[in-house]
């Protein structure tokens, strides 16, 4: 399975070894973030993450800043995306299995490194329970 990777300079460092930890699992990750600490901005490594997601070029993605907020914020502007904000293991699980969520999105500034691998690990593993939440998640992407 392909996974995009996408980050501003406060997700580097956990971008690494999200790479490296899925790497060691088989997953084959396209990298669109940035690889150092400078400053930048986290639309330019966003949007190409989503870009990717929402092609089909990858299954899934993981996004990553400092809050989370902007990165979410960005990829969600695509219509074919669903990223979902998420600090603890529990709301990884949820929208995976009720939101069927595209795209992971990790506040790095929030959660140790360890959390952030253990919130990869569910977001692969879980799946969309469909039923009840189909329809739910068929209405997002009608503004109405
Ligand atoms: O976009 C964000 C907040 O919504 C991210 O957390 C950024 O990583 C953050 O704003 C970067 O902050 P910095 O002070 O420029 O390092």
């Amino acid at each position: 399975m392909t996974i995009a990777i996408g980050n501003d300079h406060a997700g580097t460092e956990y971008k690494f070894e999200i790479i490296k930890h899925l790497e060691n699992q088989g997953y084959t990750v396209l990298n669109f973030g940035t690889d150092t600490n400078d400053s930048m901005d986290y639309p330019d490594a966003i949007h190409p993450t989503a870009d990717a997601v929402e092609s089909g070029k990858a299954a899934l993605g993981i996004i990553l800043c400092g809050s989370g907020n902007g990165a979410q914020m960005t990829a969600n502007k695509h219509q074919g995306i669903r990223a979902a904000l998420c600090w603890n293991k529990e709301l990884v699980e949820l929208t995976r299995q009720h939101n069927n969520a595209n795209i992971l999105t990790i506040p790095a500034r929030f959660v140790s490194l360890q959390q952030a691998l253990s919130f990869v690990d569910v977001f692969l593993s879980t799946e969309f329970e469909g039923g009840r939440h189909e329809n739910r998640v068929n209405k997002i992407s009608c503004a109405g």
